[in-house]
């Protein structure tokens, strides 16, 4: 077995916010499961988790959040913990996303303590935190009686604003973090695709290697399934093809059944007005894995290298991703993506 290559320590690297503690930690605890012989080290990165105070959609940097993990596993730390929506959909040369491990995907609506047994058609008051152009645009347009405020913050932050002050009737966030966060018992409604689908890779954790070290990738590997890796690489390569980023509403839904990956991508104006939505499936019937012979950086998808995954069925998932791209920009979602980018800026 594979299991006795790994003997020295590995040293994982994670972020000092406590989500990023906790996801690091389910990720070591899984690892240790796995390898109970191996000896697991958590490093930890003093900044990071700085900017709180600008729209995290007007930073436009996606990889702000990850550089320094980065820094960290070329010098001195094995793997690194992230949340995959966080991860740009091309890594630095030298780097892969070896694990992808997910949640629920959706979106959750918290309630305002004295909102309890209201739903979003039925609440008093009209004002909804998020700082998500996506969540936004999305509910506007399912719930036109709605407003929608900036609220900004960890996840910490943002309940205490929701608590203890009257500014949001409501606030949306990702079910897996408020679960992660073990406040699960505040999801008053999780979202359904027909309201509002998720982000690229949400509620996905992301296991960052150094993209030639062979034994940490067959170690990593055991944590991820393939349908889990199907889908955030259909996600990711459709998200790549429409060059979105983190900066527009651009929204998916994925699923498996029956050997067919599912993609469901749509785009949004700001105001949810105009959307362009369109669903494609391909088969992605067991084959061949994707070996260790063949890990070098040509076999990235999308920044992930997932060994014992059938190559042919991750090639299909990254086919379809780019072809719903290139079927929205054909009706018209680069012009909806342009005017959405520059009316935020
Ligand atoms: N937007 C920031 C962010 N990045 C990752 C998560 C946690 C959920 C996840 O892993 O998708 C969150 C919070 C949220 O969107 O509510």
């Amino acid at each position: 077995d594979g299991n006795g290559k790994v003997s020295r320590v590995i040293r994982i690297g994670t972020r000092k916010s406590q989500l990023a503690r906790i996801q690091t930690d389910s990720v070591a605890d899984k690892l240790k499961e796995l390898y109970p012989d191996v000896h697991l080290e958590i490093a930890m990165s003093t900044t990071g988790d700085i900017i709180l105070d600008r729209a995290l959609s007007k930073i436009g940097e996606k990889s702000l959040f990850t550089k320094e993990l980065e820094n960290a596993l070329e010098r001195n730390v094995d793997l690194v913990v992230h949340s995959l929506k966080d991860l740009p959909t091309s890594l630095p040369a030298g780097f892969t996303i070896g694990a992808v491990l997910r949640e629920n995907p959706h979106d959750a609506v918290v309630l305002h303590p004295s909102n309890t047994g209201k739903t979003l058609d039925t609440l008093p008051e009209k004002v909804i935190g998020t700082s998500s152009l996506r969540r936004a645009a999305q509910l506007k347009k399912r719930f036109p009686h709605l407003e929608f405020k900036d609220i900004r913050g960890n996840l910490n932050t943002r309940l205490k604003k929701l608590d203890e002050k009257d500014d949001f009737a409501a606030i949306i966030l990702a079910a897996a973090g408020l679960k992660r966060m073990g406040w699960e018992n505040r999801i008053s409604l999780i979202l359904e695709p027909e309201d509002c689908m998720y982000a690229v890779g949400q509620g996905a954790l992301a296991v960052e290697v150094r993209a030639r070290d062979a034994d940490i990738l067959e170690m990593v590997s055991v944590l991820h399934d393939p349908d889990t890796v199907l889908r955030c690489i259909a996600e990711r390569a459709f998200l790549k093809q429409l060059e979105g980023g983190c900066s527009v509403p651009v929204a998916v839904h994925t699923k498996v059944k029956d050997s067919q990956l599912y993609l469901t991508g749509a785009v949004y104006s700001l105001d949810g007005s105009q959307s362009i939505k369109e669903t494609m499936q391909t088969s992605i019937a067991p084959g061949d894995e994707q070996s260790l012979e063949r890990v070098d950086e040509q076999v990235q998808r999308v920044g992930v290298t997932a060994i014992k995954v059938p190559a042919e069925a991750q090639d299909a998932a990254e086919r379809l991703g780019v072809k719903l791209a290139d079927l929205l920009l054909s009706k018209g979602a680069k012009e909806i993506l342009t005017v959405a980018r520059q009316l935020n800026d």
